[in-house]
């Protein structure tokens, strides 16, 4: 048996360049990983099928999930013909902008690498996480990171900034493919400084990160859930240093120097929300 963790990512800076002819928008982001994981356990099974468990009952536990995907992807690549059953411990809120489940198909790369002993690098690995979605090679990778394409163009940034993160996400979810349909690119009326945060980032100073945290796909997605704007405004009045939506929404952060600050916000917002979590960039 062998396990993997799978853990939340937040966007710092989220910029679209340009539709493109294939449908997908270029995009320039910053991405950071969250201490808040998904576990996965993989275990052999005696015939070649592929099965799934979960403690979340909405989650598919067939060919939709990013798990099976993921592994019947390493079957069919190198002919494996063995089995597994995969039980997910779902932390990361569903459908949130956290790619929980981009996490989940990562982690199912990375672990059964391991069962099967493919012997492949993370940057095969991440290479062969771009069939499933823009967002998994970063995901097999974690930590920090630029990616720009249609996000599956990864360059790890060596940069370890102690930050606090608080998480709500709303009690609604969002889909990604609805919010990028609703984006006019040539209305997006401010553009991050992605350059100016990966400075910020590698000076680790948390004023200029926080000045330069920026997400255009939020006007779409506020336009949607006008209560998502006044919830990132909260997070500034009760301490926020900065806040931001992640990803397309609808889950909002904010970001703290101090575990204590953290703590603060926290517990003013657990008032107004059930799903708020207290975490730190990885
Ligand atoms: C917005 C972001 C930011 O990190 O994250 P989430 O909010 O999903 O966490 C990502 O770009 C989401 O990545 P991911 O969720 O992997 O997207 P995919 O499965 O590849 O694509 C879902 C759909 O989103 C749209 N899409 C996605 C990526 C992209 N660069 N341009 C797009 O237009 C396409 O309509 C696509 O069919
Ligand atoms: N392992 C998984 N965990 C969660 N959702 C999954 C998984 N595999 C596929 N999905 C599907 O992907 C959709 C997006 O989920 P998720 O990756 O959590 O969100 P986001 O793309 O906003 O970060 C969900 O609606 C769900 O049905």
């Amino acid at each position: 048996m062998v396990g993997e963790k799978a853990k939340a990512k937040i966007n710092l800076t989220l910029d679209v360049l340009y539709k493109r002819p294939d449908g997908y928008h270029e995009v320039e982001m910053v991405m950071q990983s969250v201490d808040l994981s998904d576990h996965l356990l993989f275990d052999e099974r005696g015939d070649d099928q592929i099965t799934l468990s979960c403690n979340v009952p909405y989650v598919p536990l067939d060919e939709r999930n990013l798990a099976y995907q993921a592994a019947a992807l390493l079957k069919s690549r190198y002919q494996i013909r063995k089995g597994v059953h995969i039980k997910i411990d779902k932390q990361i809120p569903v459908a949130a902008g956290l790619a929980g489940g981009s996490s989940d198909g990562a982690a199912t790369l990375r672990g059964l690498n391991r069962l099967w002993n493919l012997g492949l690098s993370l940057h095969d690995l991440a290479k062969l996480g771009a069939e499933l979605g823009s967002d998994v090679p970063f995901c097999v990778y974690g930590g920090t990171a630029i990616a720009k394409g249609r996000g599956e163009q990864i360059e790890r940034l060596a940069v370890a900034c102690p930050l606090w993160v608080v998480l709500v996400k709303p009690s609604f979810s969002v889909s990604t493919a609805d919010v990028y349909g609703n984006l006019r690119v040539q209305e997006i009326k401010t553009h991050p400084d992605t350059k100016g945060m990966i400075r910020s980032l590698a000076e680790g100073n948390p004023e200029a990160i926080v000045s330069h945290l920026g997400n255009v796909l939020e006007s779409v997605t506020f336009q949607m859930y006008p209560d998502l704007e006044k919830l990132k405004q909260s997070m500034i009045r009760f301490g926020a240093m900065g806040a931001l939506m992640s990803g397309s929404g609808p889950t909002v952060y904010g970001i703290a120097d101090r575990e204590s600050k953290a703590q603060r916000i926290y517990n003013a917002l657990r008032g107004f929300s059930r799903e708020v979590y207290l975490t730190r960039f990885l």
